[in-house]
């Protein structure tokens, strides 16, 4: 599916600098547009696959391109005063052609965090195309205020896209690794998953035909409803050989042909499985999604009608959802066969409200240091009898 993106702030940015460079690389023409928002000038300018053009600064009368220092707040206001330029990049985009906008930022920050609701609401209020967020949430160690601000903006987010496919850092981040190696890595994990996903309902010209191929249609129906989204991944390696020679083997037939459909079914499902129960985007019970949308992408020969259909049932049960759909994405070059579940509607999320909990009690915390504050000024500058006049 060919999707418009915009990322709003630091991560936003750096998230969407990195399909375009997977779309590049891989050829799966999922981005048909791609802009950073930013209210810092630097964090534009350390993009490198975004073109110049497209890279939007805001707020300069507010904060002189300077970042707005994690306040979400006024990350909110400036977007809010400043959206004609956002507009006026978006302009640019040859709507007609996207199935829909994906607005990507850190919910943790402020320009971000503050911008991306709004700028989401904007989008929904002008075009009739679904506009879509991907929301990353920081990690727990990164303070009160990050946890407050992730909390603020994911409640705003949510409302007001039509899904919200959410990726957790704290899940995600390794320990000893440097800060920035660590967002390398974790970009790529984003970008691959999403990635694959999207590029599902793309079919390209001279791809092999699939038996059951995802098309957008089937990615837009599984997120329609709204709500908040995961993705679960898993993978295996595989030897890709010319069609020709399996054809051949196959066309032989026998007992070496039954093995390989069965090895192939079992195959799919083992990643189905593991891709379902093994790390998501945002770790949370499956059971009780409300759609599910099973993707097996690899060379079409890995591929099966059987164990794709097995994989789609056993999500089912496990999730209680009448609405899983499934299908297959024919990826020649890569080496592996991977199944994607994007789980949509999901409910039971004991991560959000930790978030939410400390949220609360940052949110207590700084309103008890801010109302003492003048209190606690007042008598260090002020000497305890009186007796010391100011100047003037
Ligand atoms: N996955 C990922 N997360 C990031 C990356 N950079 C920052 N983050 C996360 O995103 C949150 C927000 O940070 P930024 O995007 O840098 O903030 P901003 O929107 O630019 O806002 P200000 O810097 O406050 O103006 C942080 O709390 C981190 O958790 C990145 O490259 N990848």
């Amino acid at each position: 599916m060919k999707l418009a993106m915009i990322g709003f702030g630091q991560a936003g940015g750096k998230i969407v600098d990195k399909f375009v460079e997977y779309d590049a690389q891989t050829g799966s023409q999922i981005v048909r547009a791609a802009v950073a928002v930013n209210s810092a000038k630097a964090d534009l300018m350390g993009l490198t696959n975004i073109p110049k053009d497209q890279r939007v600064l805001i707020g300069q009368s507010r904060v002189k391109g300077h970042g707005v220092g994690a306040d979400n707040e006024l990350g909110a206001e400036i977007a809010e005063e400043d959206i004609d330029e956002v507009q006026g990049a978006i302009d640019g985009i040859p709507v007609h052609e996207v199935d829909a906008f994906l607005v990507c930022a850190g919910l943790g920050g402020g320009t971000g965090s503050g911008g991306a609701p709004v700028l989401a609401k904007h989008l929904k209020r002008i075009y009739t195309e679904p506009v879509y967020g991907l929301g990353v949430l920081p990690g727990s160690d990164e303070g009160g205020i990050y946890t407050l601000n992730a909390a603020r903006s994911f409640q705003t987010f949510v409302r007001e896209v039509d899904n919200l496919l959410v990726f957790d850092n704290d899940s995600w981040r390794k320990t000893g690794e440097s800060v920035q190696g660590g967002y390398d890595e974790i970009n790529e994990e984003i970008v691959k998953r999403f990635g694959i996903l999207f590029g599902a309902g793309e079919v390209q010209a001279g791809q092999e035909i699939a038996e059951s191929v995802v098309d957008s249609s089937e990615i837009i129906n599984t997120l329609a409803g709204g709500g908040v989204s995961t993705v679960g991944y898993a993978e295996e390696e595989v030897e890709e050989q010319s069609s020709g020679g399996l054809l051949s083997r196959l066309r032989g037939g026998g007992e070496e042909d039954d093995l390989d459909t069965a090895h192939t079914t079992n195959r799919i499902t083992s990643l189905v499985r593991k891709a379902a129960l093994g790390r998501l985007t945002l770790p949370c019970e499956i059971e009780g999604a409300e759609r599910a949308l099973l993707v097996m992408a690899g060379p079409s020969q890995y591929l099966n009608r059987k164990g794709i259909e097995r994989g789609r049932k056993w999500l089912e049960e496990q999730t209680g959802s009448m609405e899983v759909r499934g299908g297959d994405y024919p990826l020649k070059g890569r080496g592996i066969v991977a199944s994607v579940i994007l789980l949509s509607g999901v409910t039971n999320v004991p991560r959000i409200k930790e978030l939410q909990q400390v949220a609360i009690e940052a949110q207590d915390n700084l309103e008890d240091i801010r109302s003492q504050s003048e209190t606690n000024l007042h008598e260090l500058v002020n000497d305890d009898e009186d007796e010391l006049e100011s100047l003037f």
